[in-house]
């Protein structure tokens, strides 16, 4: 059976413009929370992807591999590049939208192996919004923003309220997440 390619975004999915507060181009994203293991500078073996708004609905990270994230000897564990993808694609769709969400679904196409001591280089940007879905897909290239396709990602993410992390998340954690001031600020739209 031939599989049918579905179309991405979805029929009825609409145009999804930036948050008139979203960082402007060139900005740097940082850290959104400490403990993250994707972004996050508290936890030595992390991925500690940097990200940077590129231009329009487009966000730029990069993440360098180290033994920390291997699978086979000196490759990139397939999980801990989904992993890197997630964040790419939800600094993005955070930062640019403004509004919590949390990944619902997340494909990944691995295309090339990633040795330990490359950089992946993620573009990502948001593709459209349907109700409260959002899409979004991002290349990751090889050592240079035009370095060859290494994994391709789409993600559905799906705006949630702040209940979602308070009834679901640590107390002490959140706390942290909190006292560290980022990134829900007055300028961001809480209730979806
Ligand atoms: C103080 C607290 C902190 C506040 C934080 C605030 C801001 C965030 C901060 C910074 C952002 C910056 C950076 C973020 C960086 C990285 C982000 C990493 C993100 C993650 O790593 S996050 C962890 C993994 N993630 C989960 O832990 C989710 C577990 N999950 C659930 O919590 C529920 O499952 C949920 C909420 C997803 C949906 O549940 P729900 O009950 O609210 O809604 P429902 O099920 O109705 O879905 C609504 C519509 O989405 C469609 N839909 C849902 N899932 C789908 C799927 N898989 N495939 C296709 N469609 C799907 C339905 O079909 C329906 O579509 P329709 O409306 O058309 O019917």
């Amino acid at each position: 059976m031939t599989k049918q390619a579905q179309p991405w975004p979805p029929a009825g999915a609409e145009p999804a413009p930036a948050h008139p507060k979203a960082p402007g181009p060139g900005s740097e994203l940082g850290v959104h929370f400490t403990e993250c293991f994707g972004c996050g500078d508290e936890l030595e073996g992390g991925l500690h992807l940097r990200s940077t708004v590129a231009d329009g609905l487009t966000v730029r990270s990069r993440f360098t591999v180290t033994k920390n994230h291997q699978g086979a000897p000196g490759l990139a564990h397939g999980g801990l590049l989904a992993c890197a993808f997630d964040e790419a694609l939800g600094t993005t769709v955070g930062n640019l939208l403004r509004r919590p969400a949390v990944t619902g679904r997340l494909e990944t196409d691995f295309r090339r192996p990633v040795p330990v001591g490359s950089t992946l280089h993620i573009e990502a940007r948001v593709d459209g919004v349907g109700g409260r879905k959002i899409y979004a897909s991002a290349d990751g290239r090889l050592d240079a923003e035009d370095g060859p396709v290494a994994v391709r990602a789409r993600g559905l993410f799906v705006m949630v309220g702040l209940e979602h992390f308070t009834s679901h998340g640590d107390p002490d954690a959140i706390e942290k997440f909190r006292e560290q001031g980022r990134p829900v600020r007055e300028d961001w739209d809480i209730n979806p």
